[in-house]
């Protein structure tokens, strides 16, 4: 199996495209691609506790796949999963073709954390968080590197992406919530990342955000990247995500397309996944049941 990054020679160099650039540039995702995350019966937990399981799900490059669920139902601990920031407890997990637990470059995975943004405590520009985004890039004997023109474009591209451009050398603590969030994604983005994840990337920001993260999202989407966004609505992002995975008392309870998604799994009532699972899984719907996909 080829990967995004080494697969055949189109992915070795990613500096003149955007994500997924190695994937548009023809090397995967043309005839036999190696999916970006492969799980089979996969199950993530913390400690003795399994609070995910039977996960089967593959995701090609390319894919913006939304995360669907009520709160509690598992979704951020799935995801954590893929980063190794919950455990994987059993099954088969593979990470753009290569198993999860051999894989050297976690870097390859841009995560953005769920209601994250920076403290006024943190006293940087947003360039300079966004270069956070960099260092895995530079080497460790050629320090010069980041302040090296090619380093400063990725940067200042990663901003631009974000439609922050223009505040570039402001403290990130004068910027809005909304904005810092955009700032977080702009350091995903100069990582460079095979795989993007967003956990609630709109939550808690007003409807005008909400409708420029949407837009980032979509410019990425454009550039070909892979997206995985946890989210409680589908509807600020619709018309970007191209296949749903509902998660539900810790199962995939639906995996398919968005149009096809029952009304009341489209979020937006922000109902918790209590009590407890024998409830929520009565209740589930056989046609809800995983449509598993090749
Ligand atoms: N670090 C942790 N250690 C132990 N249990 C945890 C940890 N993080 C989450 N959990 C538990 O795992 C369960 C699922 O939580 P998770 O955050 O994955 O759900 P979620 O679907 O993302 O919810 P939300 O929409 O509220 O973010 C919850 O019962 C939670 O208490």
């Amino acid at each position: 199996m080829t990967s995004g990054r080494s697969g055949d020679g189109a992915g070795t160099d990613r500096r003149d495209g955007g994500p997924g650039a190695a994937t548009r540039r023809g090397g995967i995702s043309e005839g036999g691609a190696a999916p970006v995350l492969s799980l089979r019966h996969a199950a993530f937990g913390y400690g003795d506790r399994t609070v995910v399981s039977e996960v089967t799900l593959d995701v090609a490059p390319g894919e913006v796949v939304a995360v669907l669920g009520p709160n509690g139902a598992g979704k951020s601990t799935l995801v954590k999963g893929l980063l190794g920031l919950a455990e994987h407890t059993s099954g088969q997990m593979r990470l753009f073709g290569t198993p999860a637990a051999e894989l050297a470059d976690r870097t390859r995975i841009g995560y953005v954390p769920q209601r994250h943004t920076l403290t006024a405590s943190v006293t940087a520009t947003a360039a300079e968080i966004v270069g956070i985004g960099r260092v895995p890039h530079i080497p460790w004997w050629a320090p010069w590197r980041a302040l090296q023109r090619e380093n400063r474009d990725i940067i200042d591209g990663a901003l631009a992406t974000v439609g922050l451009a223009e505040h570039a050398r402001d403290d990130v603590a004068t910027l809005s919530g909304g904005q810092q969030r955009r700032v977080l994604i702009a350091r995903a983005l100069a990582a460079q990342p095979d795989l993007f994840v967003l956990d609630e990337p709109t939550a808690g920001v007003d409807t005008g955000n909400q409708q420029i993260l949407a837009a980032v999202l979509g410019r990425l989407a454009e550039q070909g990247a892979t997206l995985l966004i946890v989210t409680h609505e589908l509807a600020p992002l619709a018309g970007l995500v191209t296949r749903a995975v509902v998660v539900r008392g810790g199962r995939v309870v639906y995996d398919g397309p968005p149009d096809d998604l029952p009304a009341q799994e489209r979020g937006g009532d922000h109902h918790h996944d209590e009590p407890p699972e024998s409830h929520e899984r009565a209740s589930t719907p056989v046609t809800m049941l995983p449509e598993v996909r090749p």
